[in-house]
């Protein structure tokens, strides 16, 4: 029935769940977890034009709207480049950052993918 046809996953919807929650648990302190706030961030929406967070990228693989692993990837390294340039580079968010972006890089090429997705074959 269509219920049943919507509630199938596509492959790379699959990819991109399992991916996701790889990613998030290389964020223990949950900062990149939620959008960030002009309240526990001052003037943030003022610096920081395309603001991105991963219960965003959840919503955006649910509604479907990543076509291919590059957009995803992309939105990542948006989310994590917002917080390289929006905290000072002595801050615990800038710091956190790079560590994400380096790990989040090196198990988004696909060569180094296999290796995660192992488990799921
Ligand atoms: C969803 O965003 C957050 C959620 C929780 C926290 C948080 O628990 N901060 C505590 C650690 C010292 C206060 C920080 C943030 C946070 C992320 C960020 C990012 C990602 O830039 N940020 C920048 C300035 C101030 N706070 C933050």
């Amino acid at each position: 029935c269509v219920l049943k046809l919507k509630q199938q996953k596509s492959p790379l919807n699959k990819l991109l769940e399992h991916l996701l929650r790889f990613l998030e648990k290389r964020d223990p302190h949950q900062f990149f977890a939620w959008p960030v706030t002009d309240d526990i961030a001052p003037n943030y929406s003022a610096i920081i034009s395309k603001p991105m967070d991963f219960s965003t990228m959840r919503q955006k693989i649910d509604a479907h709207e990543y076509g291919t692993l590059t957009e995803f990837s992309d939105d990542f390294k948006l989310m994590c480049e917002n917080a390289i340039k929006y905290n000072h580079v002595d801050t615990v968010y800038n710091k956190a950052a790079k560590k994400l972006l380096q790990v989040g890089m090196k198990h988004l090429q696909p060569e180094n993918m296999m290796r995660s997705l192992k488990p799921l074959s």
